[in-house]
Parts: C-alpha cells; structure tokens; sequence
C-alpha cells in the first residue's frame, strides 16, 4: 500500500505541487511536520470531530501501544453494538511509515471551507437529488422482506462502521482484521474500501473537495444499502470533512453507524 506514497496523475489545479509548510499553515496544532506527518493535523480536525451536539458512537482509535488487535476491536463493537455504549479506544502501533504529504492537501480547504459548487452555481446537494426533484415518475416501492426479516436471518444487525483517517494511517488494516474477526465469529461483513471503490464505482471521481464530497456522499449510500441488507459494512475512506460524514450519520438509523477516527502520532 505504500506505493501510495507516489502520486497519481489527476486533474486540477495544485495538489501535489504545494510545499509541506504550506500545508500545514491551516489548523494545525503543532507546526510543520512535528510528531511526524500527519499526526497534529488529525488530532486538530479531531478537536473538530468529537465536540458539538454529535452525541453518536464514536470510536477513536489512539496510537502508540501495540499493534491492530482485530480480535479486541471485535469484542469492543460487538459490546458497543448490543449496549449502544458510545466510546471505546483501541490502541493500535504507530510505528508506521510516515504517510504520505500529498494525502494531506485536503485538509488546506477545511477550515472555513466553502460549499461545493458546480458550474452553474449549484449546491451539491442540489445538484443530487435534482433528478428525484423534477421527476413524476420516479417512486418508492416497498417489499414486505425488509431489513428485520434480513436480520433475522442473519442473525445480526445491520450497521456502518465508519473508519476515517490519513492516508496510511492503517485504515484498510483494521476494516480487514475486523472484518476477519467478525467473519471467524460468523458474522456477515463488507469492506467499502476508498481505495478500491475509485477503481470502480467512483472512477470518476478526483481529489478536489467537491470530488471528494461526492465520493463520501456515493459511499454512505452504498454503506445505507448494505446496512440495510443486514450487513456489517465497514467503510474505509479518509473522508476528511465533517459535514459529509455527518450526512452519511444521517443515513442510518440511531447508533447504527460507527464513527472510527483512526488517530495516528
Ligand atoms: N490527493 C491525492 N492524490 C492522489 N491519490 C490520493 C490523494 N488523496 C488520497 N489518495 C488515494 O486515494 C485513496 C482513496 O481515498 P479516499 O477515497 O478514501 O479519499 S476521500 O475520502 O475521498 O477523501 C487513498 O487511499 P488510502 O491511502 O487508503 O487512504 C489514497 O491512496
Ligand atoms: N498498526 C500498524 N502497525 C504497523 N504498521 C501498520 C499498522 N497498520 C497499518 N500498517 C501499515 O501501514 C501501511 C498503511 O496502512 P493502510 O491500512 O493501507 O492505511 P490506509 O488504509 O489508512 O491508507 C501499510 O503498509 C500497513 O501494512
């Protein structure tokens, strides 16, 4: 995974070209590049994350002790799922590769950031349900096989765990030891990897704020459609913007979606 660390060719204007100091000159706690790369720079947008009126799971995991323990994450979410408590901390290694600068562009647009727009000027959340909008024709059918009887089936219920971080900070690595874990436990899991879905679903998709909120926006819905299958969909995105995981937050039903910040030092 850390071929990552070269950037890949993508329109736009400069994103890969802007200096480290740069990219550290907004809403960073620490200065340039202390505590290695990335480190401060999550654990501001963490201040931003964990306060406000989001009284919802949220689980941080801290770095520093030992390595991703896919076995005590499942034990803990499977706690957190029946009792609906709302922390809990893992702690996970954190003698990684520092993660690569470029992963970092996006949080330069974070504070203060405008909302996305297209050409025309739309909101784009305009711009996504406009074709509901205008349309006479396009309606909801129920089933009478619905997520109860999916999860019944199943014997388990649906949710979204959520895991959000750097690049490289080891996100792919903990959806696959926990989706593992919970597999050996006979559990039904899916892993929505960023990575992996920009090679299908999001092709389309770049790196600019609007891209990238497009891309959350995709992803929590197909992270809906799973839940609501009975699935223990686990979503691996950076996802570095509040607003969008807070709309896919709203997606789902109370407590089924999982917040998993994955703090790296
Ligand atoms: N700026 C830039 N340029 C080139 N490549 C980049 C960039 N940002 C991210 N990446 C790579 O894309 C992977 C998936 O990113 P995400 O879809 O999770 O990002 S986002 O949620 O839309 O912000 C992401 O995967 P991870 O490293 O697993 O996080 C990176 O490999
Ligand atoms: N807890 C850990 N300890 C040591 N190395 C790790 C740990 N978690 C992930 N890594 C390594 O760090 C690199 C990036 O991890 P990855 O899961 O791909 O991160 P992300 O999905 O956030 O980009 C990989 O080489 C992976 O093997």
């Amino acid at each position: 995974m850390l071929a990552k660390a070269v950037p890949r060719p993508c329109s736009g204007a400069g994103r890969h070209g802007a200096p480290a100091a740069r990219l550290w000159s907004v809403g960073v706690a620490g200065g340039p590049r202390r505590g290695g790369a990335g480190g401060r720079l999550v654990a501001a947008d963490a201040g931003e994350r964990m306060t406000g009126s989001e009284a919802v799971p949220v689980v941080a995991v801290a770095a520093g002790k030992q390595p991703v323990n896919g076995s005590a994450m499942a034990d803990k979410f499977l706690t957190m799922c029946n009792t609906w408590c709302i922390n809990i901390f893992v702690d996970v290694q954190s003698s990684k590769p520092t993660p690569p600068t470029w992963s970092l562009m996006e949080y330069e647009q974070q504070p203060g950031r405008k909302p996305c727009t297209d050409k025309n000027g739309l909101g784009i959340d305009k711009l996504v349900t406009s074709t509901v909008g205008k349309s006479t024709n396009v309606l909801w059918h129920d089933c009478p096989i619905g997520q109860f009887e999916r999860q019944e089936l199943l014997n388990q219920k649906g949710c979204v765990v959520w895991i959000t971080g750097l690049s490289g900070s080891g996100k792919s690595t903990l959806a696959c030891a926990l989706s593992r874990e919970l597999h050996s436990r006979g559990h039904l899991t899916y892993i929505l990897d960023g990575d992996n879905l920009r090679h299908g679903l999001n092709r389309d998709l770049c790196f600019e704020a609007k891209d990238r909120a497009e891309n959350i926006r995709r992803v929590g819905e197909v992270a809906k459609l799973f839940a609501d299958a009975g699935l223990i969909c686990i979503a691996s995105l950076i996802s570095p913007y509040r607003s969008e995981r807070s709309a896919c937050r709203k997606l789902l039903h109370n407590s089924t979606f999982i917040e998993v910040y994955f703090h790296t030092l």
